[in-house]
Formats: C-alpha cells, structure tokens, sequence
C-alpha cells in the first residue's frame, strides 16, 4: 500500500485555537473588581471623611464612616489575595492542559513539520508561546473585568449623587478604551518584527560563541561580529517601534484621570461654592483618581493581549499542519498484527519526498536480516535521514514498498510500527534524573538487573561501576555532567533496554572523536547479534563490522548518473 503524501499547507482537521476563557478565571476576575472597587471606595470614603471633619458632624456619622474606611482598607488587599491565588491557579491549571494537548499534537508532526529548528529550540519557544497564552488570562481578563466592575460601580455611585457625573465616568471608560485600543495596534503591529529580531540575535550570538575559534581562523571575527552588531540594531529598532504603543498608553491614562477629575471640579464646583455637599463634591472629585489606578493597569494589559495573540499565531500555524505520516495520531493498539519475534527489514523501490513535490528518496532497496548491520551513506541531501525516516514512518512514502517480517508496514499505524523499532539520532537527550530513570524511559517495566546488562552492552559498565550512588546517580542539570561519547552510549542502551528488534540508527556517533566512534559502533554491533540494524552515517567508523553497505546518491541530483530513477538511487556493497 502507498499512501498519499501529505502537504504542508493542508489543514488539520481539528484546527488547535487558544481558550477564550478558561474554568474559574471569572469568578477570580469578579474578585479582582471587588478588590479594585474596595481601593476606589476606600480612597472616596476617606475623602469624604477627612472633608467631612472639618465640619464637625455627628459623631455617630464619623464613626460610620471611619469603619466604612477600615472595612475598605481591609477588603482590599484581602479580596486582591485571593484573586492572585485564584486567578493563577485557573491559568496554571489551563496551561497544564494546554501543554499537554500540544505536546500530544507535535508528536505526529516529529520531525517532518518542525522546520529547520533544533528540537530544544523549537520546544523552548512552544513553551514560552504557551505561557504568554495562559499568562493572558491573569494579565488581560483580570484587568478588563475589573474595569468593567469598577467603571460600572462608580457609574452606579455617580448616578446615585450627581446625574451629570454619569457621562464622565463613562467618557472615561471609553477614553479609557480608546487609548487601549490604539496601544494594543501598535504592539499587534510589531509583536513579529520583535520577535523575529530577537531569534536573530540569538541564532547570531550563537553562532558567533559556537564557532568562535573558526571565525578566527578564517580571519571572519570582525564580519561575526558586524553581523550581531546589526541583528541588535534591529532589535533596538523594533522594540523602539513596539515601545511607542505602551509610551502612549502609559503616558495618555493618567492624563485621562486627570481629565475625568477637573471635569467632575467643575461639576461639583456649585456645591462648594455654596457650602453645600463639601464631603460629597471631596467624594465625587477624588473617585476618578482612585479610578487611575485601574485605568492604568490597561497599558500592561494590551501589551499582555498583543503577545499572547502573536503566540497564538505562531502556535496555530505550527500545531494546525498536517502530519507527514496518514494516522498518525493513533496510539499503538492491543490487538495489531506482530511480524514475529526478529523480523526482517524489507524495502523495495522505495521514494518519499518532504514537501509533496521535491524528491527527497529515489528507489531506495533495503534488506536488513536478524544480526546484520546495513550502514546507509552517501553525500549530504542524498535522503539517508529521508529513508530511516519512512523506515521509522514519520514520513509517508511516494512510493515503493516496505516490509517488517511479513508484515506490510505502510498498511499498519505509524505507533503500531514503532513498537517493532527503537530510534537513536545524534542528539540523545539526558534528562535530569537517575540514571536509572533515564534508561527505564525505553522500557518502564525493566529491573535493575536488565538496565545493568544495557549499560554493559553499550560499553558503559566501567562508567556506571565508578558512580557511587550506581544507577540512583543523578545525571543532567544538576547532576553528573554527560560526555558527548556516553551520551551517544546512553542512547544506545536505551535501544538495547527496550528489547525491540529493529535499531534505526541516525549519525549516532557524528559528534564523537574517531577512537570514541569507533568504540561506540564496535560495543553496538557485538551487542545486536540478533537484531536488524539500519545506520546512517557520514563516517567511515563503523563500516568494517558493518553487513553492507548502501550508498544513496541524491534524489535527481548531479551524482545521479545515467541510471538514476526508481531503483537505481543506491549501490549495495558488502562492508
Ligand atoms: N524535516 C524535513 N523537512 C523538509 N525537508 C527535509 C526534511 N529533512 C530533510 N529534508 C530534505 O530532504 C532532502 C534529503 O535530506 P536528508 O536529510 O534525508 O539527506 P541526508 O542524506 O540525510 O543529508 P545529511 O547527510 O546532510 O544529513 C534534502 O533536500 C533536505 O532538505
């Protein structure tokens, strides 16, 4: 069977889109109007109290007030607390969630739609995408229901003392709005530009600190370092840009509660010119000061909506791209055919190609016994990683066929296949845990006894005997330090540990010197004696113990001699 290739441009069929609301962000918010109400009340009782004194009222009507006063001293900061606590607990448990739905959405679309970007990279900025989505709804729905709260109680309040306060209030909130609306443009407009600047810089300097000593070589130091001159440049640039909508808007609403305040001056002017009302019109007047302290939460909270919308965008345009291999989504099932305990590697004619118009492989024939080591070659581009790709069914072929024992693969789901095979690349990851742990990944159920056997196979037993906690040892951030050859050796062992059949194995010593690279493939090929090993590679370790060879020229590409097309991409030799 030969499935479609899927495109990159083609929907997912379940579009991902970020939570408008998420369960008890409301509720949190309505306590965050409360808080804001309570301080806006406080600030207008206290005025009240402090004119009202002076003109020697009842004492019962002070005390009122005075414990008006301290209620609202209290509620504050006690009803804020409890909207932090709430607030953060609804966003964090959304974006446990959250996290978890994506990372379930990018594991069909490993590797084939996650573009040029390292792994860590990528999940760094997924990451950091997801954060400032969830962070949206402290950031952004808190202050906006508390406007919404604050700007109605004060409305409320005005309407009950001095009708022809009620517009301002109102003119207020839209102004409010208003410059809101014009500082989330700005941001929105150059949320991108910002953060494609930022990559940039990033990627550059670290370039410029990896390859140092070569761009010394080379006498290119000077040009390295023109190069991260002008990424920050551009940076500078866009972040000036972007800082104009958040000037306006932190520079505009204190001016709109000062407007609000002289405007309700003269409103109230009569009162006190008649000796009327003084406390009242002190009331009245100092309310759209204490209201400043809403209105000027709004900059933070467009900036806030700007970001998490550019987040948004970016995660819609990774997350909605179709996957590179039909049904993928399908977890491994009970009951799927197996192809027996040692199958055999079997492809025929076998194309495939990234995009739906490039080839990428061109009749690629693969046959891999129990026991036997195939090592795949040839010039970069040539479709090596392309072809253990499709083995590994990330990838749909175009065309040929593919067989594990006498099972057609391309007819069973890509996690069905996977059971059969373990996949090891060049970058292994150490996780910061116990050794222990890190091996168990590959197979949870696994003792200490076949976790020592994997190590030892892997050529890591002198290693672990040396570790005083043995395989509690703690590895990663925090831990033991890794080198690059027992990295390489952990992910190994991993493969062994997990007891399938078939390796796949992509440049898994490409960052080891020669006498580690070759002791890492000599450990590899006597520990699977009875297992089919497909490796890829670019170096000549490795090669002496391997089966054969397979050397893959590029697909329709200028090593493709005269017989190039299906079949004729790749040239066996005994190794
Ligand atoms: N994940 C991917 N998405 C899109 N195109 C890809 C992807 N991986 C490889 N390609 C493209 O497929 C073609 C074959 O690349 P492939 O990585 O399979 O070659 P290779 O022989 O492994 O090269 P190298 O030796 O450089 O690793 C290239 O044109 C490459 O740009």
């Amino acid at each position: 069977m030969t499935p479609t290739p899927s495109t990159a441009t083609s929907t997912a069929a379940r579009p991902w889109r970020p939570r408008c609301l998420v369960p008890g962000i409301v509720p949190a918010a309505g306590i965050g109007g409360l808080a804001l109400t309570s301080g806006v009340a406080l600030t207008a009782t206290s005025g009240w109290l402090i004119t009202a004194a002076s003109f020697r009222p009842q004492i019962l009507t002070l005390l009122a007030v005075i414990v008006a006063v301290r209620a609202f001293g209290i509620a504050r900061p006690v009803l804020r607390y409890v909207e932090r606590v709430k607030s953060h607990d609804a966003a964090l448990a959304a974006l446990a969630e959250d996290r978890g739905r994506v990372y379930d959405r990018l594991i069909p679309l490993t590797p084939a739609r996650l573009g040029a970007r390292g792994r860590g990279d990528l999940l760094a900025g997924v990451v950091d995408d997801l954060d400032d989505v969830a962070y949206a709804q402290v950031r952004v729905v808190v202050p906006l229901v508390a406007l919404a709260i604050t700007g109605l109680a004060a409305v409320l309040i005005d309407a009950l003392f001095l009708v022809p306060a009620v517009p301002v209030v109102v003119s207020t909130i839209v102004a409010t709005l208003l410059v809101g609306a014009v500082d989330w443009w700005i941001e929105h407009r150059t949320q991108d530009e910002v953060v494609a600047a930022r990559a940039r810089v990033g990627d550059v300097a670290a370039t410029v600190t990896r390859d140092g000593a070569e761009l010394a070589a080379i006498g290119a130091h000077a040009e390295a370092a023109a190069w991260l001159g002008d990424a920050q440049r551009r940076l500078a640039r866009a972040v000036r840009a972007q800082s104009w909508g958040r000037a306006l808007g932190v520079g505009l609403m204190p001016l709109v509660a000062a407007g609000h305040a002289v405007w309700m001056a003269f409103l109230v002017e009569p009162w006190v010119q008649a000796g009327f009302r003084t406390p009242l019109a002190a009331l009245l007047v100092l309310t759209p000061i204490a209201l400043g302290e809403v209105i000027g939460a709004i900059p933070d909270a467009v900036g806030s909506l700007a970001r998490a919308q550019g987040a948004a965008a970016r995660l819609r345009r990774l997350l909605d791209q179709e996957p590179a291999a039909a049904r993928s989504e399908e977890s491994p099932s009970e009951d799927a055919p197996t192809p027996g305990p040692r199958p055999h590697v079997e492809a025929r004619a076998l194309e495939a190609s990234w995009d739906g118009r490039r080839p990428a492989l061109t009749g690629a024939d693969l046959d891999v016994a129990p026991g036997e080591v195939v090592a795949v070659v040839g010039p970069n581009g040539s479709g090596k990683s392309t072809l253990l790709a499709t083995l590994a069914r990330h990838l749909d072929p175009t065309g040929g066929t593919y067989r594990l024992g006498d099972l057609d693969a391309l007819a069973q789901t890509p996690a069905d296949v996977r059971t059969h095979l373990a996949i090891v690349d060049d970058e292994v990851h150490v996780f910061a845990s116990t050794l222990r742990e890190n091996l168990r990944l590959a197979r949870p159920d696994a003792d200490d006894e076949e976790i020592h056997e994997a190590l030892r196979l892997a050529g890591l037993g002198p290693l672990v005997a040396s570790f005083p906690d043995g395989l509690d040892e703690r590895l990663g951030t925090g831990g033991r330090g890794v080198s690059g050859g027992e990295r390489a050796r952990l992910g190994i062992a991993r493969a062994l540990l997990s007891r399938r059949p078939v390796l796949l194995l992509d440049e898994p010593v490409a960052h080891l010197d020669h006498p580690t690279a070759v002791a890492v493939l000599d450990d590899l090929t006597r520990a699977s004696t009875d297992r089919a090993v497909v490796l890829v590679t670019h170096r000549p370790e490795g090669l002496d113990d391997a089966t054969r060879v397979v050397t893959l020229s590029p697909a329709g590409g200028p090593d493709a001699g005269p017989g190039t097309g299906p079949g004729a991409g790749l040239d066996a030799q005994p190794g």
